[in-house]
């Protein structure tokens, strides 16, 4: 994050996707992170089973699965707090452990709850956190890109949740680190304070600064990350860029609404190969496959042949939810 503070009156409205291809990129042919054939028990359950796992340098890498995923026991290997039982954890090169100290000012890492001392003012706080490194970003100015400023002078404990969660966000950033893991960013923040975190985000990412969040969160994945990693019990089950996931495989469907119990033979005859027809629930019909233009003309003249008006016509294609339950058969929260 070398140039956080020079671009300090850099405009934080901007939420283009376009911005990922705008990383700057790394040291060539090292990731910032890799994780290996990562293997964690606790007593006979396996939170993680034997997880690979990259972060490019200067990207933003989101985990992504349901309660109990494996996520934060595996961040917390990552950020050396925990052993694994099998396996390689490369941290910027180095092993968490073993060169914990080495890392320490190399590495953000964002506490759940924060871990600050409760009777400190926030100002004080992050402060304090600053004092540790060599050349910390100017806490004012974070308190400030926070939206702590009118905070400053409060003790962390009267701070609110969303508060206290931007504090520890900043404790972890203030370094300028150059890999941050943030475990659940945004969890029980409000919307406004989302969005002020996301952009944080964005800007660590055009710093430079590489990143490992996880999260629950399905638009929070496809907003931030360059590349999202699925677990599902401590197992990858699907990885790629936002666009990649719910594109691959990714049928587009259309829907309509007509009369109930249509033939449809002729229309499985006038669509393309590959494309299916079916009536799911009574009077609601589904077409699944790459939607075109000809394919919804060949749709509505099927409906004109056999006089039929369809209603609600609509094309949907796969969000990450979708890629998700398909993946695992249950939702995020599920
Ligand atoms: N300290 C621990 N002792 C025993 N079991 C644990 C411990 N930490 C995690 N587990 C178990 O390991 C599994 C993975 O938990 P983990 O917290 O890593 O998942 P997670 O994806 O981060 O979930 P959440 O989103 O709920 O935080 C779960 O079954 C959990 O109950």
């Amino acid at each position: 994050m070398r140039s956080t503070t020079a671009r300090s009156g850099a405009t934080t409205g901007d939420r283009s996707p376009d911005r990922r291809q705008q990383a700057p990129a790394g040291p060539v042919g090292e990731h910032a992170l890799t994780v290996t054939g990562l293997v964690k028990h606790w007593g006979s359950t396996a939170a993680v089973d034997g997880l690979d796992l990259t972060v490019p340098h200067g990207s933003v890498v989101a985990l992504l699965g349901p309660n109990g995923a494996g996520k934060t026991t595996t961040v917390e290997i990552c950020e050396g707090f925990r052993r694994p039982d099998q396996g390689q954890v490369r941290v910027l090169g180095l092993d968490p452990v073993a060169d914990s100290d080495a890392l320490r000012s190399r590495i953000g890492v964002m506490l759940q709850g924060g871990g600050a001392y409760t009777g400190a003012r926030a100002e004080e706080m992050l402060r304090l956190c600053a004092s540790y490194y060599v050349d910390p970003i100017d806490p004012r100015w974070l308190l400030d890109v926070l939206g702590l400023r009118d905070a400053a002078r409060t003790s962390v404990r009267r701070l609110s949740g969303g508060q206290q969660q931007r504090l520890a966000l900043g404790c972890a950033i203030v370094g300028r680190p150059e890999l941050v893991f943030l475990d659940e960013p945004t969890a029980g923040l409000d919307a406004h304070a989302r969005i002020m975190v996301w952009e944080l985000i964005d800007r660590l990412r055009a710093d430079g600064v590489s990143v490992l969040l996880t999260t629950h969160m399905m638009d929070e994945a496809e907003e931030l990350s360059d590349r999202v990693v699925i677990i599902d019990h401590g197992r990858k089950v699907a990885e790629g860029s936002p666009a990649d996931l719910t594109r691959k495989g990714a049928e587009n469907e259309l829907r309509f609404t007509a009369p109930r119990g249509l033939d449809l033979s002729l229309l499985e005859l006038a669509l393309p190969e590959g494309y299916t027809s079916s009536e799911p629930s009574p009077g609601s019909y589904l077409v699944v496959g790459p939607m075109t233009p000809q394919v919804l003309a060949t749709v509505t003249a099927w409906c004109a042949r056999i006089n039929v008006l369809a209603t609600d016509l609509r094309v949907e294609s796969r969000s990450l939810e979708d890629v998700f339950l398909g993946l695992t058969g249950k939702g995020l929260r599920g």
